[in-house]
C-alpha cells in the first residue's frame, strides 16, 4: 500500500475579531483545524464530513497548498503542498464548489483547451480523457455554451472534467453535489463511482449529503471542532453507535410474537411488531417466525443520517453488542 495523502498534527489558527461589550472588539485566536492526523492510501475513496464550521474546507485548503498550516506536516503525492504547489498541481485535481477553474466568457470546450495548454497535456491523451468525460457526464449538449450560461449541474460536470483532464492521481472535492438537482447528483455520483472503481485515483470529498458517502466512500472521516472524531467504515460507525437493522412484521390475524434471542421485540399493534437485531441475523429471526400468519416482512437498514446527527450533537456512544 502507498500512502498518498498524509498529515500529522495538522493545525490552522485564524485570528478573528470578536465584539466585547458595545464598542470594543478583541482579537482572538481560533483553531479551525486542531491536530488532525491523516493517512489515505492510493485508490481509497474517503468522505470527510462534519457539521458547519468543523474545519473541512480549511483542511482541504491546506492539503492542496492554498493555505499554510499553523503547525503540522503534510505530504500529498510526496510533495509539501505549499512549498511545492506548482509541482503538486500537476498531480492533483481540485473542485471547490464555490470557486471555478473555468473561464466564464468562454464556451466549455475552449476552457478545456486552455487547460490542456496550461498543463501541457499531449493532445492524444487530452482527447481520450475528454471523450470519456463527455460520454460519462453527458457534456455534449452544452460543450459550446459559455460557462456563465450553464446551470449549476452543468457547470459542476464541467468543473469535474476540468479537474481531470491532466490525469491527476488525487482528486479533492469540496461539496461536489451541493445545490444540484437529483439527476445531476446521480450523474456526478455515477461518474465518481466509476472513477473510483479503476483504483487509480484517490478521492477525498467533503459533503453534507450523506447519500454521497453511502454511494461512494468505504471510509469515513468525521471532523468536529477541528478534530477527527471518527475514522473508519460506515458499518463501524453504526456499530459504535449501536444502530441496528430492524425487521418489521405484519400479520394477517392477531398472534402473540415470540421472544427471539439476539433480537429486541417491540409490539406496535396486534397486527404489527418489530425486532431490533442485536445479535441474531434476519434469516435466524425469520426461521423463528415461520409458524405465524405473516402478511409482510420488511428489513429497515439503520439510517446514516441518524447516526451522524448523534455524532454531531455529542450523544455518548452506547454499548454496542
Ligand atoms: N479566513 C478565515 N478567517 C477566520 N476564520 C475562518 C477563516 N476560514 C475559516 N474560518 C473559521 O474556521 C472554522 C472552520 O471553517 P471551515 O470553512 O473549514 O469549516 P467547514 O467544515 O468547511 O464548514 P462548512 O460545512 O460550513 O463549509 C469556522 O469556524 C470558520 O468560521
Amino acid at each position: 500500500m502507498m500512502t498518498v495523502i498524509a498529515a500529522h498534527g495538522l493545525r490552522k489558527e485564524f485570528t478573528v475579531r470578536v465584539k466585547v461589550g458595545w464598542l470594543r472588539r478583541d482579537r482572538r485566536t481560533v483553531a479551525a483545524v486542531d491536530g488532525v492526523d491523516l493517512a489515505i492510501e492510493r485508490g481509497e475513496m474517503v468522505g470527510y464530513i462534519g457539521p458547519n464550521g468543523a474545519g473541512k474546507s480549511t483542511t482541504l485548503k491546506m492539503l492542496t497548498g492554498v493555505l499554510t498550516p499553523t503547525a503540522g506536516q503534510i505530504s500529498v503525492c510526496g510533495f509539501s503542498p505549499v512549498r511545492q504547489r506548482t509541482r503538486l498541481a500537476r498531480r492533483i485535481g481540485v473542485v471547490f464548489g464555490q470557486r471555478s477553474q473555468l473561464w466564464w466568457d468562454l464556451p466549455l470546450r475552449e476552457s478545456f483547451d486552455l487547460l490542456r495548454h496550461i498543463y501541457r497535456v499531449p493532445p492524444a491523451e487530452h482527447a481520450v480523457r475528454l471523450r470519456r468525460c463527455r460520454s460519462l457526464l453527458d457534456l455534449d449538449e452544452f460543450l459550446d455554451t459559455p460557462v456563465r450560461q450553464l446551470s449549476l449541474g452543468q457547470r459542476m460536470r464541467g468543473e469535474l472534467t476540468a479537474a481531470l483532464l491532466h490525469g491527476p492521481e488525487v482528486l479533492f472535492l469540496d461539496e461536489p453535489t451541493i445545490g444540484l438537482d437529483v439527476v445531476s447528483k446521480q450523474a456526478v455520483r455515477g461518474f465518481l463511482a466509476e472513477l473510483g472503481a479503476t483504483g487509480d485515483v484517490t478521492l477525498m470529498l467533503t459533503t453534507h449529503d450523506l447519500a454521497d458517502i453511502e454511494k461512494l466512500c468505504r471510509r469515513l472521516l468525521v471532523i468536529d471542532h477541528g478534530r477527527v472524531v471518527h475514522d473508519g467504515t460506515i458499518e463501524a460507525l453504526h456499530a459504535r453507535y449501536g444502530s441496528r437493522r430492524r425487521v418489521v412484521v405484519e400479520l394477517e390475524s392477531p398472534e402473540a410474537p415470540p421472544e427471539v434471542p439476539g433480537a429486541t421485540l417491540t409490539v406496535v399493534s396486534p397486527l404489527r411488531f418489530e425486532y431490533d437485531l442485536t445479535g441474531a441475523t434476519a434469516g435466524e429471526l425469520l426461521v423463528r417466525l415461520a409458524g405465524l400468519p405473516i402478511r409482510d416482512v420488511s428489513i429497515v437498514e439503520p439510517d446514516i443520517e441518524d447516526v451522524v446527527a448523534r455524532l454531531y450533537t455529542g450523544v455518548p456512544v452506547t454499548d454496542a453488542p
